[in-house]
């Protein structure tokens, strides 16, 4: 990789994402935060905060990771950094499981034991959480999280800035909307229409 490695946000799920980068090989150094944070297990420089007008890293060749795991949060950070011309690179944990045939954006997470199966397209800015099974053909929009254990059976669409919680499955074929969030353990077997909460067996609406 050229140039040195920044993560932005560095806590609780930025912390996942620091250790996966560096398990990665990926050459980390730096993080950008609104303070500089009490726990830092990395030992990384604190760059400043990316949102402040006397940030002045911009034209320093960096890669920039996103260590955010709000969708609306790290989608508006990654624009940020395109807007700055910075570079998002993907951070993929050394074992996962990606087919060769599936298309990938930028800026994204995929934790340790995920799979894509062939097919599958995913977006940009997108989390893809510890142990998630992507089956054939899904297509996963900008900015989602599908939550760790979470199964997308084949040909499944999630939509964009949507969350799908811990474990819960996707029937196959099913079409999730944008601004979603799908609770944990969720059994989905009905589409699901933009900007709606569901949780339980079978999917009930909650707001
Ligand atoms: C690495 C990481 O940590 S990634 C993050 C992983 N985290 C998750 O997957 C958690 C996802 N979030 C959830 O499941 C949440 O419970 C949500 C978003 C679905 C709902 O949260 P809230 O809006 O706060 O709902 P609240 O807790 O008030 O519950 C409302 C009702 O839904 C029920 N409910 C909430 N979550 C679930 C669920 N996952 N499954 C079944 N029922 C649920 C509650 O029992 C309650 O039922 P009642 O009205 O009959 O009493």
């Amino acid at each position: 990789m050229q140039g040195k490695v920044a993560i932005i946000g560095y806590s609780g799920h930025g912390i996942v994402v620091a250790d996966t980068a560096i398990g990665a090989g990926m050459p980390l150094q730096y993080y950008c935060e609104k303070n500089v944070v009490n726990i830092n297990p990395f030992g990384l420089e604190y760059l400043g905060d990316e949102t402040d007008k006397s940030f002045d890293s911009w034209d320093k060749g960096y890669n920039f990771i996103l260590g955010v795991g709000d969708n609306n949060i790290r989608s508006r950070i990654a624009q940020v950094v395109l807007h700055a011309n910075g570079k998002l690179p993907n951070v993929i944990h050394r074992n996962v499981y990606l087919s060769k045939h599936i298309e990938l954006g930028i800026g994204n997470f995929i934790s340790a034991n995920a799979t894509i199966n062939a097919l599958s397209r995913v977006g940009d800015f997108c989390i893809l959480n510890t142990g998630c099974i992507i089956e054939h053909e899904c297509l996963i929009a900008n900015g989602a999280h599908i939550g760790p254990g979470a199964v997308l059976a084949g040909s499944v669409q999630v939509g964009s800035m949507s969350f799908v919680g811990a474990n819960a499955s996707i029937k196959q074929g099913i079409k999730i909307g944008a601004n979603v969030i799908i609770g944990a353990g969720t059994v989905v077997i009905t589409d699901i229409p933009d900007n709606t909460i569901v949780a339980g067996n079978p999917a009930r609406n909650l707001r």
